[in-house]
């Protein structure tokens, strides 16, 4: 995954939800998922007031640093600019990858989504995308149109030597296959937020133990 000093560890990379972290629950569940291991973590509200994305953004980022933890934001590279965010997370119709790193810096990460596409991968790693991101694997209740990939794009998708990232329906029950495909990273929302909040933090763990057992470079934090 990447070079040695990149940044990114491989794991679980959590997505939020305006439904399924709805705001006054939002900072406890990214925290029960950061206490499960969570090595990435995702402020997406297509919902919300620009107010309420700022305070929620804020909270948020305020838990990552705590826990050294990248926080990127969802589309909107300002906003990530404007609370000190690790970085965004764009997709093909969003702002571009050479104006998000052009307002965010070289140390922005800046992940594409690249859907079931290696010629668009190859595009966002020509461009300096700090991750490709493809899916949707598994039918999405959080996005139920968002295009199928299947798992050997991630495989495919390896030779490119930046972090490869799967998301879409992926649960603790279905994930194993995409991370022996290749995934250094399991972008989650239902599978992790859905069900009830008290198991967060252990569902966390147990997609933390898979790439323990299965990912090559799979590290604890410090
Ligand atoms: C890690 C990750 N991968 C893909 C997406 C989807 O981005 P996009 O295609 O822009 O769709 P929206 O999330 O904006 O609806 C993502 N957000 N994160
Ligand atoms: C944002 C996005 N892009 C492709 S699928 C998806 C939704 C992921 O959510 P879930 O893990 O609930 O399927
Ligand atoms: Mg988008």
């Amino acid at each position: 995954m990447g070079t040695l000093n990149h940044p990114l560890r491989p794991g679980l990379y959590a997505i939020t939800d305006n439904r399924l972290t709805p705001p006054d629950t939002l900072v406890a569940s990214v925290e029960a998922a950061l206490a499960g291991g969570t090595c990435l973590v995702q402020y997406r509200d297509k919902q919300s007031t620009s107010a309420e994305r700022l305070r929620q953004a804020t909270d948020l980022n305020a838990l990552c640093q705590r826990a050294k933890v990248p926080l990127l934001i969802n589309d909107d590279p300002e906003l990530a600019l404007r609370i000190g965010a690790a970085g965004v997370h764009l997709g093909q119709d969003d702002v571009t990858l050479a104006e998000a790193r052009a307002l965010l810096g070289p140390d922005a990460l800046i992940g594409i989504t690249c859907h079931q596409s290696l010629n668009l991968a190859e595009a966002a790693a020509a461009g300096g995308a700090s991750y490709l991101a493809f899916g949707r694997f598994y039918s999405s209740q959080t996005k139920p149109g968002a295009p199928a990939a299947g798992p050997e794009v991630l495989t495919d998708a390896r030779q490119l030597g930046l972090p490869v990232t799967a998301i879409g329906g992926i649960t603790l029950s279905n994930a194993l296959p995409l991370i022996l495909a290749g995934a250094d990273l399991l972008a989650v929302v239902g599978g992790l937020f859905g069900g009830s909040p008290n198991d967060i933090e252990q569902r966390a763990r147990q997609f933390s133990r898979l790439f323990a057992s299965h990912h090559p470079l799979f590290t604890t934090p410090e």
